[in-house]
């Protein structure tokens, strides 16, 4: 699946995944009165409103992008429904020929971590037949508990040929408290790339590994430590756009090739109707600004090269 992300990063010329998060108060008033209609103002209401909101999204940006990374806690804020919405969400955009990227950030004891890369990765075996569950591309995995939290989910992407992203520096503003902490005097996020890249390193696609990691664009100095540290790692960089990354900021993330980097937008592609700068679409037209965002933001990305 690391090969078919590069593909599609080089094919499209966009090295960009647009993050599907609907919060409610993103859908238009129309399809959540139709949605509203159909189920009540219930939890099956929200997650159908939540899901034709995706759906236009994604029908008007996917000749665009290589890849979406639906953040499930947006899904689960409505219960078993919004997980429905979640997983019509993943098969939809695999049918449009996108990489999902799971932005579900697990990870556990060894027994629960295989577990939870089973439903996300790989197949659950339920007697003599086996089922995918949710069947992301790849996932975002929480490396804190340590390696036996971490290899359950190779080891399925290692059969299932799928990826995972693991948290090295997040993009939020106390994410130092603990991960710049030093550790034999080096800050803590840097042995845990190290670590990652050390997983990775016999889980080769052509060029990169499908280990990669999670860097935030909010910390510019420390991508470009660890991009140095971990030249086959590809990183996944959230925090562009609404956590106030910029582009010139991001050019350190990326190898020579151009490649090795994938940024995250998700409220300033999904709700980019609200913004000033869109504001001509108005809310019938969410969907238009939408791609008008993702090709604003794969220009801006571009001019760094
Ligand atoms: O360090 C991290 C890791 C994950 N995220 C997730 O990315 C998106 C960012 O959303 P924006 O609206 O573009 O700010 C969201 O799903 C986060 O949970 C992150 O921001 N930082």
């Amino acid at each position: 699946m690391i090969n078919k992300l590069v593909s599609e990063i080089k094919k499209k010329n966009a090295p960009i995944v647009v993050g599907l998060d609907p919060m409610l108060n993103y859908v238009p008033k129309h399809i959540q009165e139709k949605a509203f209609a159909q189920h009540g103002e219930t939890l099956e209401g929200a997650a159908e409103a939540i899901w034709q909101f995706n759906k236009a999204i994604v029908d008007a940006t996917y000749d665009l992008i290589p890849a979406v990374k639906p953040q499930i806690a947006m899904y689960e804020q409505f219960g078993i429904p919004g997980l429905v919405s979640y997983k019509k969400t993943i098969d939809y955009c695999k049918e449009k020929g996108l990489v999902v990227i799971g932005d579900i950030k697990r990870g556990d004891i060894g027994s629960t971590s295989a577990a939870y890369a089973v439903g996300h990765l790989g197949k659950v075996q339920v007697g003599s037949k086996s089922y995918a569950g949710f069947d992301e591309d790849f996932a975002t995995v929480n490396p804190y508990l340590g390696s036996d939290g971490v290899k359950p989910f190779i080891d399925v992407c290692k059969e299932e040929k799928k990826g995972i992203f693991v948290l090295v520096k997040t993009s939020n503003p106390s994410s130092g408290e603990f991960q710049d902490k030093e550790v034999e005097g080096r800050p803590l996020y840097e042995l845990v790339g190290e670590m990652v890249s050390k997983w990775g390193e016999d889980c080769m696609g052509d060029d990169y590994s499908y280990v990669g990691c999670v860097v935030g664009a909010t910390y510019p100095e420390m991508g470009k430590v660890l991009r140095k540290l971990m030249p086959k790692t590809y990183i996944l960089v959230p925090g562009y756009g609404a956590q106030g990354g910029t582009a010139k900021d991001l050019k350190p993330y990326f190898n020579e090739d151009g490649l090795g980097a994938i940024v995250n937008s998700s409220r300033g592609i999904i709700a980019a109707y609200k913004q000033d700068a869109y504001s001509k679409f108005g809310e019938e037209n969410f969907a238009d600004a939408s791609r008008e965002a993702v090709i604003n933001m794969k220009n801006d990305i571009n001019s760094i090269f």
